[in-house]
């Protein structure tokens, strides 16, 4: 008989009421017992909504990151953290979040100000973790109270607990040795902590320890693999069964050595591996739990359940109650329930399902397992009718955007003339100092901007005061930059939700939610727009703001997009067409927006691909094809300009040595990026490779509240001058400014526009 399972539960809440009690107990207008018991609230929620299942997942909510949370566990705390004088859970706060010397928790007197642990995307999801730090001295113990009172508390409420951990080996796969020691000297040490871990929730009599190692679907050196055989030897025995949960892709050479390990169960992300479930299933001894993620976690698509059941049914038939079913992945991916959208397009709705949705397809599929489909007739019918509307359906198929695409010619992603000639054409126009300043796109996001933006929403607001609350914003941007004496401005991107979402609502081919909201660090979350049919723009999506900004100042305005490849990346999308078509159709859709701008007179267009890096294949050997379509279709994007029109792109967190081939491809005029916290190093890949264009390394970390120093900035770009000739260089800012406040931004870029011009007269 089958068993029914989760791997994750997203945490922030339906209405995100994790977000707005972590802000307030951050702002201190929130106590720690009203954040505490905010957890607690969802925590019981959460379980309640899984409660059909015959095991629900324990310890996958976290207050900030479940990968920090692991740290805490495993004692590892980073030496700049270990003094302080106050609570953990405030000290959790400062590794997440970092605390300026002057911040207000009673303690800066005696603690300081601390760093925040550097953030980085969740395999190739839009989930940030906080990286775990180690140095050869790192030294661990264990501290299992989190688990053990959550425990506790799912026993209280009734439901089967399974605790969720991140394996070992995965966890020092995603952590960084600030010294460049080899981390994985470091799993002897860290394994007899993990061993009592397991032997402490034994003694609280749990049965079942999913134990996540997802690095199992990348590639594997050598010392890597001896590492996993190494550990699982070491944790085997200690009294808890443990399963191991890969996800996100295929295990393909690692599925031998993932199938020899002591461990008495295996979660295979079925949806992306498919083709390896008979394999694993031979592979393994056949005492073995075999767990298929049989429902997409990453996408919102209602899961087409008789084709799964034509699949699943001999494969159960075969393991008998060897078989559990559960999600690919963890639901953290995913907004929580489709219940809560109330104007949701009527025809797409039945189409869709949330966390709460995937999981009553599991129960759905188990009943069909356990006592035939005709004991699920109904439900199944009634999906398969939706399955069948939605593959018929007139609005995802749109005949003119089929036949634009395949009219994609190798000359739309051409420029006229090469990037020297180009160069010139532009100065000309432009007439730039050496090392201009500009901004990558937008201010501060203020709450009077959302609730403007809610009110509009809600109704409450109409259209022409709506938009005139965001001129004057956009007008209070220009003005502050105008003050500044910043080179080229931006408009601030007010009437902006997000940078993706924005241009979802805008385009054909999309839907929105209203409530499908999905964290992406923290506190913080997006709405992924859902794109479900052929894209097309039926009118200009950013001009009119953009002229606006344009008549307010002399200085040149940039154009500020978001570019085909990071729509894709950060929206949910088809699975019913391959994701390089979708690209493209974006691509021909914002060339429009491209040339309708440059038509109007705009002489900067940036286009953002911060997601581009993070799109690359888990997989090496996957990248070309990837990389071949996601930077043509950028260059489409793009390259329909004239040689005086300057395209710039944007970046962030990007580690750029692997893909800067790609990147010198897509041959924007200027590229800004992601550099302060690696101290300009980052440039070495642009450096070696003989980057030709122009680049603007980021100065400071926009994600912390810190104000940089003149000196500070002079130093970097001094470091940056090293490596490019000063002429190619930009000042700017690491990222986007719109999660700062303004009495950040302003003294920021008032030190960065007074180191550019201390650099140009030292440069002259
Ligand atoms: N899609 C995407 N992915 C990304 C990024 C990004 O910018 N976009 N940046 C990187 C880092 N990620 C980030 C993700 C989110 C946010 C962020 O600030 N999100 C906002 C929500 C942004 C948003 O959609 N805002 C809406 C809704 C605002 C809102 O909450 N309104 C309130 C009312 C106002 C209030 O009480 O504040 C309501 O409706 O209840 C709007 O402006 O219209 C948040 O969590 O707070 C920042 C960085 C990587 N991935
Ligand atoms: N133009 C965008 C902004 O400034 C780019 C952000 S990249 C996450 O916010
Ligand atoms: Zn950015």
């Amino acid at each position: 008989m089958v068993t029914t399972h989760n791997l994750g539960f997203p945490r922030i809440g339906a209405k995100r009421e994790l977000k707005f009690a972590l802000e307030a107990y951050w702002k201190g207008q929130n106590s720690r017992d009203a954040l505490i018991t905010t957890g607690a609230d969802l925590r019981a929620r959460h379980w309640r909504d899984q409660a059909a299942l015959d095991l629900v997942p324990v310890g996958d909510f976290s207050f900030y990151d479940q990968v920090l949370d692991m740290s805490f566990t495993l004692g590892n705390l980073p030496e700049r953290v270990r003094g302080f004088h106050g609570d953990a859970l405030d000290n959790y706060f400062r590794v997440a979040r970092g605390r300026s010397a002057a911040g207000n928790d009673g303690h800066a007197g005696c603690c300081g100000g601390v760093a925040a642990g550097e953030m980085t995307k969740w395999f190739d999801t839009n989930y940030h973790y906080i990286v775990p730090e180690f140095d050869a001295h790192t030294s661990f113990t264990l501290d299992a109270s989190r688990l053990l009172e959550q425990v506790a508390e799912a026993r209280a409420l009734g439901v089967a607990a399974k605790p969720v951990i991140v394996g070992p080996v995965t966890y020092l796969a995603l952590g960084k040795a600030k010294d460049g020691s080899d981390r994985l000297s470091l799993l002897p040490r860290l394994l007899p902590v993990y061993a009592e871990l397991l032997r402490t929730l034994a003694g609280q009599g749990v049965e079942w320890v999913q134990i996540d190692e997802p690095i199992l679907v990348t590639d594997l050196d050598a010392a890597w693999v001896e590492a996993f055989t190494q550990a699982y030897a070491a944790l085997k025995d200690n009294g808890v069964n443990l399963l191991l949960a890969t996800y996100f892709g295929e295990l393909r050479e690692n599925l031998t050595l993932a199938a020899s390990l002591p461990v008495q169960g295996i979660h295979l992300d079925a949806i992306n591996a498919r083709q390896e479930v008979e394999a694993l299933i031979r592979a393994v001894r056949d005492d073995r739990v075999i767990s298929l993620g049989v429902v997409n976690g990453r996408n919102i698509w209602k899961t087409d359940l008789t084709a799964a059941l034509d699949w699943l049914e001999p494969v159960a038939r075969h393991l008998g109650k060897r078989l559990w079913i559960a999600p690919s992945c963890s639901l953290l991916h995913v907004p929580v329930d489709l219940a809560g959208e109330r104007k949701l397009d009527e025809d797409l709705k039945p189409w869709l399902a949330f966390a709460v949705q995937k999981l009553t397809e599991i129960e759905v599929l188990a009943t069909a397992l356990r006592r035939g489909r005709d004991a699920v007739a109904a439900e199944l019918a009634a999906n398969t009718e939706a399955i069948a509307a939605r593959r018929a359906s007139a609005r995802v198929n749109n005949p003119a955007v089929k036949a634009a695409t395949t009219g994609i010619n190798a000359a739309m992603g051409q420029r006229n003339s090469g990037f020297a000639i180009r160069a010139a054409r532009q100065q000309a126009r432009l007439n730039l100092p050496l090392y201009p300043t500009t901004t990558i796109g937008s201010f501060p996001q203020t709450r009077e901007i959302r609730l403007s933006r809610s009110a509009f929403k809600a109704g409450t607001l109409d259209l022409q005061a709506y938009q005139q609350a965001m001129r004057q914003e956009i007008e209070r941007s220009v003005r502050e930059q105008e003050v500044l004496g910043l080179d080229v401005l931006v408009h601030g991107e007010a009437e902006r939700n997000d940078m993706v979402e924005y241009f979802g609502e805008q385009l054909d081919g999309f839907t929105f939610t209203q409530a499908g909201w999905v964290q992406s660090y923290g506190s913080r979350c997006v709405k992924p727009p859902i794109l479900f049919g052929d894209i097309s723009r039926p009118r200009a999506m950013t001009v009119d703001w953009i002229i606006y900004a344009q008549s307010l100042t002399a200085k040149p305005m940039k154009g500020m997009l978001t570019g085909p490849v990071t729509i894709l990346n950060w929206s949910f999308v088809r699975d019913d067409q391959p994701r390089s078509l979708s690209c493209y159709q974006l691509a021909l859709a914002l060339r429009a927006e491209v040339l309708d701008l440059e038509r109007a007179g705009i002489g900067i267009i940036q286009i953002d691909e911060a997601a581009l890096r993070e799109g690359l294949p888990l997989r090496r050997s996957q990248w070309g094809e990837y990389l071949a379509w996601a930077v043509e279709s950028f260059r489409i994007t793009a390259n329909g300009v004239a040689d005086d029109t300057q395209i710039h792109t944007h970046m962030c967190y990007s580690e750029f040595n692997d893909i800067i081939a790609a990147i010198a491809d897509m041959d924007a005029d200027v590229i800004t990026i992601e550099t302060s916290r690696s101290d300009m190093e980052l440039l070495n890949a642009f450096d070696s490779f003989n980057y030709p264009n122009q680049i603007g390394p980021g100065v400071y970390d926009i994600h912390s509240p810190n104000i940089p120093t003149e000196a500070q900035i002079i130093d970097l770009m001094t470091k940056a001058a090293r490596r490019i000739p000063a002429e190619r260089l930009w000042v700017n800012p690491d990222c986007g400014l719109k999660t700062r406040q303004w009495n950040e931004v302003v003294p920021a870029l008032a030190s960065m526009v007074n180191a550019a011009r201390t650099l140009r007269t030292q440069g002259a």
